[in-house]
């Protein structure tokens, strides 16, 4: 039996010393790869169980699990084996990997396979090239750090000279990273600052590029883009944390209710001055905030512009909890690298459960309030908020 294992092991990595647990998790793997196909999505499936075995690097027991868990899922449907013996180290782990999946339905399954099959590949292309053990850096973004270590992928903004505002490109690029942090293989994803800002908002200058259709066009492109930049949040599967390392203003407050955590240094306010914009609310807040924090805390901040510092924000429940500035990122980094090697499917499901009620009112604000605001940025109010700003006559 070794040596069959280290045969097929050598496949995967010519070099590697295995543990026990990799001689054996790997080959079932292998024999699972060649059994019954599916006939739904068979060529996708199929072309990742190739490709699985073309992969330049070994990527570890814990996805090997997720690989054997997720086949056997999508081949057999929910785990049907009798209970491993607690001494039967092997076997047990391969047990829990796939009864974890509870009622996870094959399609569900068979798309994760595709999807997890998908990232290592890319991964172990980029790694190839990368330093290993360095705080990875996934993708060049002109406005976002991504980075990927400890199971946890980190967006940071990063316009620090602009306060992090989100210009045009920043939308698309937070979508991008969003969805690629959706199937990669990290535990949690966090959001978070480059500089003394969170992010002040929209970048009011988005609002001057103004295509050939004039500016109704530039209200219908901007509702659409508002629109799919907010469904991402509502469809991210993963535990999404934010770490609030300064002032939030607008589009980057309202969105935090769509977080799965929120931590904030007390250095950090929160701040949706609309109606000073000639504006309404987005990010689904007309409905997650009242939500949050009742109503008559909801009117203030979203109606009033009330600025909340990070305490406020904390009792009113947007706010996970608030750290002192000075032990602010040790004392968050700690905790989520703690968190983030909790099993990543029961942390995906619970989430799941949590959200799934929501989810279809969550889209339907999201589309109500983007087509509201979509001729909010062709009234006056809002047209002489931004020029104000624009001219330098006025700030928050
Ligand atoms: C398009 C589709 C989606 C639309 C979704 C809609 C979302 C709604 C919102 O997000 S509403 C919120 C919009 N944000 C604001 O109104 C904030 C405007 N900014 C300010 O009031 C101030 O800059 C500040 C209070 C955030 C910070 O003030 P401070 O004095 O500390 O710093 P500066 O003003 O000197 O800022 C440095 C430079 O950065 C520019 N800048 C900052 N924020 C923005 C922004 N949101 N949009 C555009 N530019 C911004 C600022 O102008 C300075 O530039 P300069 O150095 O050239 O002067």
């Amino acid at each position: 039996m070794a040596g069959v294992a280290g045969r097929l092991a050598r496949n995967w990595c010519r070099s590697a010393v295995l543990s026990p647990l990799q001689v054996f998790s790997f080959p079932s793997l292998q024999l699972h790869l060649s059994g019954t196909a599916m006939r739904a999505s068979q060529d996708d499936f199929e072309n990742a169980m190739n490709q699985v075995k073309l992969l330049k690097k070994d990527p570890g027991n814990e996805v090997k699990l997720k690989l054997y868990a997720l086949y056997k899922q999508a081949t057999e449907g929910p785990c049907n084996m009798p209970k491993p013996g607690v001494f039967d180290f092997i076997n047990k782990a391969k047990w829990d990997a796939w009864n974890a999946l509870g009622s996870l339905p094959k399609e569900t399954a068979r798309q994760n396979y595709v999807d997890l099959v998908s990232s290592l590949s890319s991964s172990s292309e980029s790694s190839s090239q990368g330093k290993p053990g360095a705080d990875r850096e996934q993708q060049e973004y002109e406005n976002l750090v991504v980075t990927s270590e400890d199971g946890i992928t980190k967006i940071m903004f990063n316009r620090p000279t602009r306060k992090n505002a989100i210009s045009t490109q920043m939308y698309q690029e937070i979508m991008l990273a969003l969805k690629a942090a959706s199937k990669d293989d990290s535990t949690i994803t966090v959001v978070t600052g480059n500089g003394d800002y969170y992010s002040s908002g929209n970048d009011l200058a988005n609002f001057t590029d103004i295509p050939p259709g004039g500016v109704e066009e530039k209200a219908k492109q901007s509702a659409i883009m508002l629109r799919d930049f907010v469904d991402t949040f509502i469809d991210f599967p993963k535990p999404l944390i934010a770490v609030v390392n300064g002032p939030a203003v607008g589009i980057s407050v309202t969105t935090l209710g769509l977080f799965d955590a929120v931590y904030a240094s007390d250095k950090a306010t929160f701040h949706t001055p609309f109606s000073h914009l000639g504006l309404s609310p987005e990010g689904c807040a007309s409905y997650t905030f009242p939500k949050i924090m009742g109503p008559a805390k909801a009117t203030e901040m979203l109606i009033f512009g009330k600025k909340l510092t990070a305490r406020e924000a904390c009792a009113q429940g947007l706010v996970t909890e608030v750290f002192p500035d000075s032990t602010f990122q040790k004392e968050v980094w700690t905790r989520l690298k703690a968190y983030s090697k909790l099993p990543q499917n029961s942390m995906r499901i619970s989430k799941q459960v949590i959200r799934k009620i929501e989810k279809e009112k969550l889209h339907a604000v999201n589309a109500e309030e983007s087509s509201v605001l979509q001729k909010r940025w062709l009234s006056d109010e809002c047209m002489n908020a931004t020029m104000n700003f624009l001219s330098k006559r006025s700030k928050l």
